[in-house]
C-alpha cells in the first residue's frame, strides 16, 4: 500500500488510505480528488465549510452514495473500489458510523438498543435470555467505560452517555481494526457534555482506535484531534496536525481566504453603553410561566440584541415559544409594544410582528419542494407582487442578493433547496426572516451547523436588522456567539433567571458561571 507523502500527517502506520474520490451530481462536481489517510490510534478530523462535501464523503464512505471513481485501502485487506462501494462493503473494510441521530431508540433500554442491532440471545425455547443479554451488554460498557446500567432506559441518560452507548454498540462485533466514523457528534451537545464524550474519544484513541470525526466545532477540532484534513470546495485545502494550529488559521484555511477576525466586529460600539432609549419596549413579559419555565420577566427593545443563554433543558426554546404563542402560558403576561396579547397564538403573535425561527429548522421552517428563491422569500412575497402578479424577476433578485449577503452555496436561485447541503439550508431559512425584518425577532441556534466563516456574515446582517428598529433575542448554546453578538445576556437555569449581564459585564466565563451557579452563590 502507498500513502500519498502528501496526505501522510504522521510517522506511525496508516490505518485507512482514501485516495482520489471524485463525484458528481449533473454537472455540479461536489468531490474533486479527495485523499486522505488515517493514522492507527489516533483522532482524525474532517472540516469544512458549508458545502464543501463533508455530507457526501462520509456517505461514500459509508456505502450510501456512490463514488464516480476513487480507492479504499486497509492494510491487509483488499482494496476497494468506492465507485462499487457498497455498505456490505464499508462494514467489511472495519468502518463503523455514528451518526449525529446516533440511531438509538430511546423508550428502549441500553440492552435492547444494543440487542436491536447485534441480536438478542435466545435461551430455552427460543425466548429471550434476559440475563446474558445484560451481562454481555455490561460487559461491553465496562469495556467502553461507560458507567451506565443496561436496564436504564436511554431516554433518561445524560447525553454524552447516550453518545457513549451508541459508539460502544457501533464497535461491538470483534474486528480488531474497526474504524470509527462520527458525523458530528457533538453538535447537539451541551458544553460540559461535549468534553465528557471529548475525553471518552481520547481514551479509545490511546487503547489504539481510529476515529475520523466530522464538526463545525474549531475548538474542538483543535482539543481533541492529533490531526485535520480541510475540505474546500468538494477538495482536500490542507491535512495538518493539530498542534501548531489555531482556531483564526484553521478558519482560514476552510475559508480560503484571510479572516482578520472570527466574529466581525464586536457589538455595535455605543449599544452596549446606550441603551436605547425607546421608553415602551416592544416585548415585556412578566411572571411568564409556561411548561418548563417559571415566572420570567423579560423587556426588549427596539433595535436590542438580548441574548438568552442557560444549560439545555434550562427553557431556552420554551422561553421563545412562549413569546411566539406557541406554548400556551399557565400565567404571566406577553405585551408587544404595550399592548397585551389577550389571547395568545402563533396567529395573534404573526400579526403583532413576530417571527420565530425554530431550533429544528430543517424540519419546521423548509419548503423542502419549492427553489431555494422561494425558500428565501416565502415571508415577504407581497413585496414581489408587481400589477397584481408575483414578479419572480424580483423574487430573483431578492434572493440573489441573500445569496451573496450569506455566501449560500448553491447552483443560482432556482435551485431545489434540499440539494443544498445541510448548513446553505440552515442559511436559506434565517435569511428568510432577516428580509422580512420582522417587529421583534426570535432566533433559536441561528448558526447551529453554519460555518464559521459565515457566522461573521449572518451577525452582520442580525446586526442591521437590529440597527433599522427590529428588537432580537437569540437563545444559543455558543457562549462565545453570544458574548460577542449580543448587548444584554439573559442566562436562564432549571427555567428561571439566573442572571441578566449587559454591556461590558458580558463575557463567556460569566454566562458559564450563572449557567452552572446561582448569582448570589459566586
Ligand atoms: N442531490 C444533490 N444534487 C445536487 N447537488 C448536491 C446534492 N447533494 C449535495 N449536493 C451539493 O454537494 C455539495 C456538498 O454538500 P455536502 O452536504 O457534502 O456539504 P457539507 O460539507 O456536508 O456541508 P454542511 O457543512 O452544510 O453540512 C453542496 O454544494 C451541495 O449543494
Amino acid at each position: 500500500m502507498t500513502v500519498p507523502e502528501s496526505v501522510a500527517e504522521s510517522e506511525r502506520p496508516a490505518s485507512l488510505v482514501v485516495s482520489d474520490v471524485h463525484k458528481s451530481y449533473g454537472a455540479a462536481s461536489v468531490l474533486r480528488g479527495v485523499s486522505f489517510a488515517l493514522t492507527r490510534g489516533h483522532i482524525h478530523a474532517l472540516a469544512g465549510g458549508n458545502g464543501s462535501g463533508k455530507s457526501t464523503l462520509i456517505k461514500v464512505l459509508a456505502g450510501i452514495e456512490r463514488a464516480d471513481g476513487g480507492v479504499l485501502t486497509r492494510p491487509g485487506r483488499a482494496e476497494t473500489e468506492l465507485s462499487g462501494f457498497t455498505p456490505d462493503h464499508a462494514r467489511a473494510a472495519g468502518l463503523r458510523f455514528v451518526h449525529q441521530d446516533l440511531g438509538l431508540l430511546p423508550d428502549m433500554t441500553v440492552a435492547e438498543n444494543v440487542a436491536f442491532t447485534r441480536g438478542f440471545p435466545r435461551g430455552g425455547g427460543r425466548r429471550i435470555a434476559w440475563r446474558r443479554l445484560h451481562e454481555t451488554t455490561r460487559a461491553l460498557l465496562e469495556r467502553f467505560e461507560v458507567d451506565v446500567d443496561p436496564t436504564a432506559v436511554v431516554r433518561t441518560l445524560r447525553p454524552a452517555d447516550r453518545a457513549m452507548v451508541a459508539i460502544a454498540r457501533a464497535l461491538a462485533d470483534d474486528d480488531p481494526d474497526q474504524v470509527l466514523v462520527l458525523d458530528e457528534p457533538t453538535a447537539s451537545l451541551p458544553h460540559h457534555e461535549v468534553d465528557i464524550l471529548l475525553e471518552g474519544l481520547s481514551r479509545r484513541a490511546r487503547q489504539g482506535q481510529t476515529i475520523l470525526y466530522v464538526s463545525h466545532r474549531l475548538d474542538e477540532v483543535l482539543s481533541s484531534a492529533d490531526a485535520v484534513t480541510v475540505l474546500r470546495d468538494g477538495a482536500v485545502a490542507a491535512t495538518r496536525g493539530t498542534e501548531n494550529l489555531d482556531k483564526l488559521h484553521l478558519a482560514e484555511l476552510m475559508a480560503g481566504r484571510s479572516l482578520g477576525t472570527l466574529y466581525g466586529d464586536r457589538r455595535r460600539p455605543a449599544s452596549a453603553e446606550e441603551p436605547p432609549s425607546d421608553p415602551v419596549p416592544v416585548l415585556e413579559a412578566r411572571g411568564l410561566s409556561a411548561g418548563r419555565i417559571g415566572d420570567v420577566d423579560l423587556e426588549v427593545r427596539a433595535g436590542e440584541i438580548v441574548g438568552l443563554a442557560g444549560l439545555l433543558g434550562s427553557g431556552r426554546s420554551t422561553l421563545l415559544r412562549a413569546i411566539f404563542g406557541a406554548v400556551r402560558p399557565v400565567s404571566g403576561t406577553v405585551k408587544l409594544d404595550g399592548t397585551a396579547l389577550t389571547a395568545p397564538s402563533i396567529r395573534a403573535a404573526m400579526r403583532r410582528g413576530v417571527a420565530l425561527v425554530p431550533e429544528d429548522r430543517l424540519a419546521d421552517a423548509l419548503f423542502p419542494e419549492a427553489s431555494v428563491a422561494r425558500n428565501i422569500t416565502v415571508a415577504t412575497l407581497a413585496r414581489h407582487v408587481r400589477w397584481g402578479r408575483l414578479s419572480r424577476s424580483r423574487e430573483r433578485a431578492t434572493a440573489t442578493g441573500a445569496i451573496e449577503e450569506l455566501r449560500i452555496k448553491t447552483a443560482g436561485p432556482d435551485q431545489t433547496v434540499t440539494r443544498l447541503s445541510g448548513g446553505n439550508q440552515q442559511k436559506a431559512v434565517v435569511a428568510r426572516w432577516l428580509q422580512r425584518a420582522p417587529r421583534l425577532l426570535l432566533l433559536d441556534e441561528p448558526t447551529q451547523g453554519v460555518d464559521v466563516m459565515t457566522r461573521a456574515d449572518l451577525y452582520e446582517r442580525v446586526r442591521a436588522v437590529a440597527a433599522s428598529g427590529t428588537a432580537v433575542i437569540v437563545a444559543s448554546s455558543d457562549v462565545e456567539e453570544l458574548a460577542h453578538l449580543c448587548d444584554r445576556v439573559v442566562v436562564l437555569r432549571v427555567g428561571r433567571v439566573a442572571a441578566e449581564l449587559s454591556g461590558t459585564e458580558i463575557s463567556v466565563r460569566k454566562i458559564v458561571k450563572y449557567s452552572y451557579a446561582d448569582q448570589e452563590a459566586s
